[in-house]
């Protein structure tokens, strides 16, 4: 029963957010983590782009790294078309409990399939177990040392489509040097950085956005 950061973001989602209405509970977590409590939610400002390439890519089938509390889930579910699906993974029960409640406070449920576990446990398990073809869209917001194994994963799994595009976050704080390394330098893919700052704050931090070219 101890309180914990993500139940007290919970319950300021479910004092200040209207049910079904993603928008509130993406403005409720938004000022509960500026004026409360800071949380490693993507956030307003790197959340703006996140919609941007969403928005413009419109993918059928996506895959989020590290769920945490649910607000990018929110945020990327929100702007899908109906019949697109989103599939989240996180390692720690106690972040995806939380998850679930506010990714149904925001009634986006029918559009999410949220997995507990291991990222590099499921990434193999994605065709025959999820009956994924491939993915679209790939958003990386998970333990910064795993962003590079499990895009490596992707690519042997043949989990990425000709023109997938992968979003990643932090790649400047808390950062992800050999995964930069690795996309800005692979031939197959096409890299563009989106300076931002880290979320509710002034630090930079910033979000890598790579087209795989196949
Ligand atoms: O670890 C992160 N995510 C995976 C969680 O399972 C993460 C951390 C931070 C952050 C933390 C502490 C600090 F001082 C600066 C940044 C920010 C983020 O956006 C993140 O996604
Ligand atoms: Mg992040």
């Amino acid at each position: 029963t101890r309180s914990t950061r993500p139940k007290r973001l919970l319950r300021a989602v479910q004092k200040n957010a209207t049910r079904g209405d993603p928008l509130s509970v993406i403005s409720a977590i938004d000022h509960f983590c500026r004026h409360s409590e800071w949380a490693m939610n993507v956030g307003d400002e790197k959340g703006s782009i996140l919609d941007s390439v969403v928005s413009e890519l419109n993918p059928n089938t996506s895959l989020e790294l590290g769920t945490y509390c649910g607000y990018s889930t929110v945020r990327i579910a929100r702007l899908l078309p109906p019949g697109a699906r989103l599939i989240t993974l996180e390692f720690n029960p106690d972040y995806a409990a939380v998850a679930r409640q506010v990714i149904s406070w925001a009634g986006v449920q029918d559009k999410v399939e949220l997995v507990e576990g291991p990222s590099g446990d499921l990434i193999p398990q994605m065709k025959e177990r999820f009956g994924v073809e491939t993915f679209d869209f790939v958003f990386l917001d998970h333990w910064k040392d795993r962003y590079l194994p499990d895009t490596n994963l992707l690519e042997e799994c043949g989990l990425l489509r000709k023109g997938a595009v992968l979003l990643a976050d932090n790649v400047i704080c808390p950062g992800t040097p050999e995964y930069l390394a690795y996309i800005r330098n692979s031939p197959r893919y096409e890299s563009r950085y989106f300076q931002s700052h880290l979320e509710y704050t002034k630090v930079e931090d910033g979000l890598e956005k790579s087209v795989f070219l196949g």
